[in-house]
C-alpha cells in the first residue's frame, strides 16, 4: 500500500515514458557550481553544453574547469603525466559553450540550472526553455534553498522536473541530493538518481522541503556558530578548531561560511525566517548582517570572517 501511494505521489502511470538515459546535458550558469557540474559530467563521458550570459564569463568557466582538471589529474595520473594531459583534452572536447540557452536545449536529455538564487529569474528561464526543449527532456535545478515546486510552476513539465543539488567544490564532494516534488514522476526521479551515480556521486532522496537535508541542518549550525561568537563564548579560531578536531569537519563554521559566501548563507536564512518567523533556529545575527552590508562576503571578496589578501 505504502509503495502504491509512493507511485501515485510521483505521478506514475502505465502510459508514462520509460526512464530517460541522460547523455546530452545542458548546464545553464557557468559559475562556481555550473562549471564544477560541467566538469564532472564531461569527465564521465557526457556531452555538455555550458550556457552563460557572455563569452567572457564562459571563457572563465573553461579556465576554472581546466585548473580543476589539472588538480584531479595530478593525483589520478601521478605516474603518467601524458595520459593525464590526454584525459584533460578528452574532457574539454566534451564541453561546448553557448550564450543561447534556447538553441542549446534543443538536443538535450537534461537541462540543469545553476544560475543566480532568485526565484523569478529561475522561473522565467524555465518557462522560456519549456517551449523549446524536446518533450522527453528533464529539467532540474541546483537551487540551495528555493522550493523546486515553485521553480517548476511556470512550466508544463511538472512530471519531468526535479532537483539535483550538488555540493561545492563539485569535483571533490561525493553527495548529490535528488529532490522530487509531488508531481515528479518516478521515471524522472529514477533517471536523476541514475545520472548522479553515473557521475560517480552518491545520491540521497529528498523531499521538496526547505534546505532539503544538508542545508536544513547546516545553515542553522553556521548561524549558531556566529551567535556563539557574538555572545563572547568562543573566538572564531577556537570555534573552527573545535569543530574540525572535535567532530572531524574538514572546515570550521567560519572558514566554511567564508568559502560558501556570507551573502548566500544570509539570503537563505532571511528567506526561511520570512516563511517561519517564530522559529528560533532561523534567528538573525547582527554580525552576519553587518559583514554582508559592508560587502565582506568571504573568500570571493578577500574578506569575510577572515582576511584573504
Ligand atoms: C551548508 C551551508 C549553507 C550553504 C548554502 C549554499 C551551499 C550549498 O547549497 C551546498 C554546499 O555546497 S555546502 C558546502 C559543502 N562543502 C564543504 O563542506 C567543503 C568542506 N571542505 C572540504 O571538504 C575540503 O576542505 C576541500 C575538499 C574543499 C579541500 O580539501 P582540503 O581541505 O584538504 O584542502 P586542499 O589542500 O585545498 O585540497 C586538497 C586536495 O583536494 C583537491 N581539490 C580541492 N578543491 C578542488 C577543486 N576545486 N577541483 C579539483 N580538486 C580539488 C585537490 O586534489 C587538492 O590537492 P591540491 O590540488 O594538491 O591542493
Ligand atoms: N555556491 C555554492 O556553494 C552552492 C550554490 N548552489 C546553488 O547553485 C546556483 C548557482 O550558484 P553559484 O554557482 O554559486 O553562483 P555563481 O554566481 O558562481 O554563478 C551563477 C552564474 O549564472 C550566470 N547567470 C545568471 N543568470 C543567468 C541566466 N539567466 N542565464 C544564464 N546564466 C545566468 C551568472 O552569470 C553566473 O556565471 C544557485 O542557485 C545556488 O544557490 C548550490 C550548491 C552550492
Amino acid at each position: 500500500m505504502a509503495f502504491f501511494a509512493h507511485q501515485i505521489r510521483r505521478g506514475f502511470s502505465s502510459s508514462a515514458v520509460r526512464n530517460v538515459v541522460i547523455k546530452q546535458v545542458t548546464i545553464i550558469g557557468g559559475g562556481q557550481m555550473g562549471a564544477g557540474i560541467a566538469q564532472v559530467a564531461a569527465s564521465t563521458g557526457h556531452s555538455v553544453t555550458l550556457v552563460d550570459t557572455s563569452d567572457d564569463i564562459l571563457k572563465k568557466s573553461i579556465k576554472t574547469i581546466e585548473g580543476s582538471l589539472k588538480r584531479v589529474v595530478k593525483k589520478k595520473f601521478a605516474d603518467k603525466p601524458e595520459a593525464g594531459e590526454e584525459f584533460i583534452q578528452k574532457v574539454l572536447k566534451n564541453v561546448s559553450t553557448s550564450t543561447d540557452a534556447g538553441s542549446a536545449v534543443k538536443s538535450s536529455d537534461l537541462v540543469l540550472e545553476a544560475i543566480v538564487e532568485n526565484l523569478k529569474i529561475k522561473q522565467d528561464l524555465f518557462s522560456r526553455l519549456d517551449k523549446l526543449a524536446p518533450a522527453h527532456t528533464i529539467f532540474a535545478s541546483n537551487t540551495s534553498s528555493l522550493p523546486i515546486s515553485d521553480i517548476s510552476s511556470t512550466t508544463n513539465r511538472l512530471d519531468r522536473f526535479g532537483g539535483l543539488h550538488f555540493f561545492n567544490p563539485v569535483p571533490m564532494m561525493k553527495l548529490v541530493e535528488v529532490i522530487g516534488t509531488s508531481s515528479t514522476s518516478q521515471e524522472t526521479f529514477d533517471s536523476l538518481l541514475n545520472f548522479s551515480k553515473v557521475l560517480g556521486k552518491t545520491p540521497v532522496s529528498c523531499k521538496d522541503t526547505p534546505g532539503f537535508i544538508v542545508n536544513r541542518l547546516f545553515v542553522p549550525y553556521l548561524y549558531e556558530a556566529v551567535r556563539l561568537y557574538e555572545r563572547g563564548h568562543g573566538s572564531k579560531e577556537d570555534i573552527d578548531i573545535a569543530m574540525k578536531l572535535g567532530v572531524g569537519y574538514p572546515m570550521g563554521p567560519f572558514e566554511l561560511s567564508d568559502y560558501i559566501g556570507l551573502d548566500t548563507i544570509k539570503f537563505i536564512m532571511d528567506g526561511w525566517r520570512e516563511m517561519d518567523p517564530d522559529n528560533t533556529l532561523f534567528a538573525p545575527s547582527e554580525l552576519m548582517d553587518k559583514l554582508v552590508a559592508e560587502g565582506k562576503l568571504g573568500k570571493k571578496t578577500g574578506e569575510g570572517f577572515y582576511k584573504y589578501k
